[in-house]
This record gives structure tokens, sequence and C-alpha cells, in this order.
């Protein structure tokens, strides 16, 4: 497990020095707020959800869960999003050829996250290129999309050094025309996208779309691919989006090597052409020190956690930053709740989260140790920790988030223009207890103990809010 975790803070490490990592003074304390994700009644968005689920990644490209799963994740999380995992070869089966019956199927179970009130993220998911490049390590891409060149492939162990595999490398040059080979196959995909945008555009319940889960450049890396290959193709794939849909969100992530470990990114602008102001996400995922490989967070490997925990916190809102875009953290988790120090990792990224200002997607929704229900159904560690108070909405600018020892305190500037309250949730049916800086007479609350969401209308006149709730 060391071996592993050493392993992948070296590789990480050795690829962050490769690219375009300069270890740079951390920057002045940003005087502006980043961009926030915004609904729309204009309030910003603090998304706390789950990844749904590893499961979609199998042959039906549909994830376990039922309507009644997702009413209870509501309830008892109180979670106001989801990042629901799709696959491109269930989307375009053939070249071309689009399969409307399971895009019906995905369809049928936003609407279960959208009767919740819920925001839901669509992913075009994929691990190691698709289950085409190696011997069905991986999930994604369609068979007729997989070029291996016939090269060899063995899946590893870790899986994640499956990448590096001959066949999966080729698969993904392919993909990327790093062959000059395959100048087709990010169109398909680009033009998979149109469609699905096409089929969600006007579906309220789905917020927006991340555009391709942790990208792998095969033989480019870092500076050699984010800048010159990833951000030119997620142009393609923005452009081709807008053609479908003009107002969802729209998410890119650098790529995974590396930046899951907190180092720098070197993904370049991608351009909104849609009339109104950009809305294009930044969503990195974190992963520091292999605790989803089984890692722990204790003793020296806490050490090394904690290291990659500065480097995120400075390199990924400075990425965002320079893209002129909000951050939402995609990916995070995937530690065994028996793992050494899993509680202690929960609340040092959940604190993260809430000190960035920034929504979180937990990896993941899938019942197992590292799931909010273990296999029999019990709910884990992850399923109360994560069921924290939180801002789902707030009628301004963040500008800070802390829950502590059963406080929650929020503070806003006002935005003008919105009418709509700030939204809290909390795990209990009580209410909550509120002090709120604005003058008194001038604010009001409501407590809606079925959805154990407190509104507040606090006073537009005042430019700064802070409420404490507890
Ligand atoms: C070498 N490369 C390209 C690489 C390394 C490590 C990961 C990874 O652990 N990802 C973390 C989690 N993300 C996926 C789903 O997106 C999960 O299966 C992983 O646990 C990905 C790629």
């Amino acid at each position: 497990r060391v071996r592993t975790t050493l392993g992948r803070i070296t590789l990480a490490a050795a690829t962050a020095l490769a690219g375009t990592a300069t270890v740079q003074a951390a920057p002045a304390h940003a005087e502006t707020a980043l961009p926030t994700i915004t609904d729309d009644q204009g309030r910003t968005l603090i998304l706390h959800g789950l990844n749904t689920a590893s499961s979609a990644k199998g042959p039906t490209g549909l994830p376990w869960i039922s309507r009644d799963d997702v009413v209870r994740e509501a309830r008892d999380i109180g979670t106001n999003s989801v990042r629901y995992l799709i696959q491109w070869k269930n989307v375009e089966p053939r070249p071309g050829v689009y399969d409307d019956a399971y895009l019906d199927e995905v369809a049928k179970r936003v609407a279960w996250y959208g009767e919740q009130g819920m925001h839901v993220i669509l992913d075009m998911h994929q691990d190691i290129y698709g289950p085409d490049a190696c011997k069905g390590a991986g999930n994604g891409a369609p068979a007729w999309a997989t070029y291996t060149d016939g090269l060899p492939c063995t899946p590893q162990d870790p899986w994640v050094l499956t990448y590096l595999q001959p066949a999966v490398l080729r698969a993904y040059d392919n993909f990327w025309n790093n062959t000059g080979k395959h100048p087709e196959l990010m169109e398909h995909y680009a033009a998979a996208w149109r469609h699905v945008a096409q089929r969600f555009a006007d579906d309220r319940a789905v917020l927006g779309y991340d555009l391709m889960n942790e990208p792998f450049g095969g033989t480019r890396q870092f500076g050699f691919f984010e800048g010159p290959v990833l951000a030119p193709f997620y142009q393609r794939v923005v452009n081709a989006v807008r053609t479908a849909d003009r107002d969802n969100w729209v998410f890119v992530e650098p790529q995974a090597l590396g930046p899951n470990e907190g180092a720098e990114t070197s993904l370049g602008t991608v351009r909104d052409p849609r009339p109104g102001g950009p809305r294009i996400v930044f969503a990195p995922h974190f992963y520091p020190g292999g605790v989803d490989l089984g890692g722990s967070y204790d003793g020296a490997a806490k050490l090394l956690v904690q290291a990659q925990f500065a480097l995120w916190k400075r390199n990924m809102p400075a990425a965002a930053r320079r893209l002129g875009a909000p951050i939402w953290l995609g990916e995070v988790g995937g530690m065994g709740q028996d793992a050494p120090g899993a509680a202690d990792f929960t609340g040092d990224w959940l604190t993260m989260a809430d000190d960035l200002t920034m929504g979180w997607a937990y990896w993941s929704n899938d019942p197992g140790s590292s799931g909010v229900v273990d296999g029999k159904g019990n709910p884990t560690l992850f399923a109360k920790t994560l069921a924290r108070p939180y801002p789902r909405a707030v009628a301004g600018t963040p500008t800070r988030i802390s829950y502590s020892s059963g406080t929650l305190t929020v503070g806003w500037k006002t935005r003008p223009g919105i009418s709509a309250p700030t939204e809290l949730w909390f795990p209990s049916a009580t209410p909550p207890k509120v002090t709120l800086t604005d003058k008194p007479g001038t604010w009001r609350t409501q407590w809606d103990a079925t959805r154990h969401v407190l509104s507040v209308w606090a006073n537009p006149a005042e430019p700064t809010h802070t409420i404490t709730v507890h």
C-alpha cells in the first residue's frame, strides 16, 4: 500500500516536474472572488452530490439506483446535486447512430433527481479509454472508436497502471489524433455531446455537462497535452454543445495524472460562445496519496497527503482564476470507511471545500466500504460525515462557509436583483437557532421541516451578511 502510494506520488511528482509545473510562491490571497455557478434565480449554487455511479460503467451504461434510493439520499444526506455517469459507448453504439432508448432511460433517472429539486451534471465517463482497449479493464468509448493497432495489453494491479499499457496508450493517441490517423474520433465525440445536449437542453433538472472524465493524453502529457490538445478539443465540444444548448453549464477537467494529486495544470482557456456570459466550470478531482487505492490517512502517509492538500488548495483555485471560471470538485473520496484516518480525511477535504466556498461530488454512490451505504444497505461513516449543514443556494457571492462543532457560519455579499432566499440544509428536522448581522426587523427566515431547509431573506440594502446557525 505504501509502495502504491509512494509510486503514485512519485509518478505524480515526476510528471508534475516534467510538465509545465513550476513551483511558484503561493499567490497572494486573491482579492476578487471566483465566478460562481448560479441557478435560474441568479443565486450561487453550492453543489453537494454523489458520483452515481461506478456501476454505470457496465454494459447497460446505467447505475444501480432506484427512485427510492434518490428519495432517501435527498432526505438523509441532503445532497442537492448528482454527478451522473453516462457512457459514450451507450450514447453512440455505432458511428453516427445514437441510442435514444438509452437516453430515455437516463432521462427517467434524471427525473428522479428533478423531483427532489436536485441538479444533475451529466458526466461522460471514461477510465482507461473503454472496455475494448484492454480486455474489459476500461469503460467509456465504444468498440468502433477504439484503435489499439493490435498492440498488447495486460490489465494491471493497481488498475491505474493499465493506462501505461501499449494498447491503451495507442487507443488514446488515435483518439487525440496524436498519430494523425484518426481525426474523425474527436469529431464523433463532439457530435455525440451535441446529441445529448439536444436531448437535455430543456430538462430543468439538468444543470450541465462534464465533457470527459479524467482525460489522459496517451503519450502526450501535461504541457504537451492540456494546452495544445485538450483545450482545443474542449473548445470544439463546447461549440458543438452550444449549437443545441445555450444555457446549461459545461464542466471541463484537467488531466487526472498530476492534478488529481494537486500538481499544477496547464489547461488552456476554453471560451463560451453563448450570449450573456460564460458558463464554463473548472472541475478537477482530488485523490491524494492513493487514498482511493487502499491508502490511509495516518503516520507518514498523512504527511504526504497533507502536502498534496496544500498543493491542491494553491494550484486548483489558481487555475480556475486563470480560466476565469468557477471551481467545482468533481470527484473526491474513494477511501474505505475502515481505512485508518478515513473520518479525518473526509473532515479535512470537506473543510477545504468550505474554505474555498466550493461544491463537490463524492466518489462514489456505489454500495460498499467507500459508499454511503455498505453492501448490506447500512449507512456508512460517509453517510454521516457528508450529511452536514451547508448552504445549498446563496443570494449573492459567498465569502465564507464554515462548519464546526455543530455551528454553520455563512457569509455573503449581496448580489443585486436576487429576490430568492439563501437556503441552508440541516440533517435534523429541528428548526435551528439563527443569528444574522443584518439589522433586526429587516430580514426574515422560514423553516421547511420536510426538506430540513432554512430559507433566509436578508436585507438587500445591506452589502454583506453573515449568518450563524446551530
Ligand atoms: C494515470 N492516470 C491517468 C490516472 C491515475 C489515477 C487515476 C485515479 O485514481 N482516479 C481516481 C478515481 N477516478 C475514477 C473514476 O473517475 C475512479 O475509478 C478512481 O478511483 C486516474 C487516472
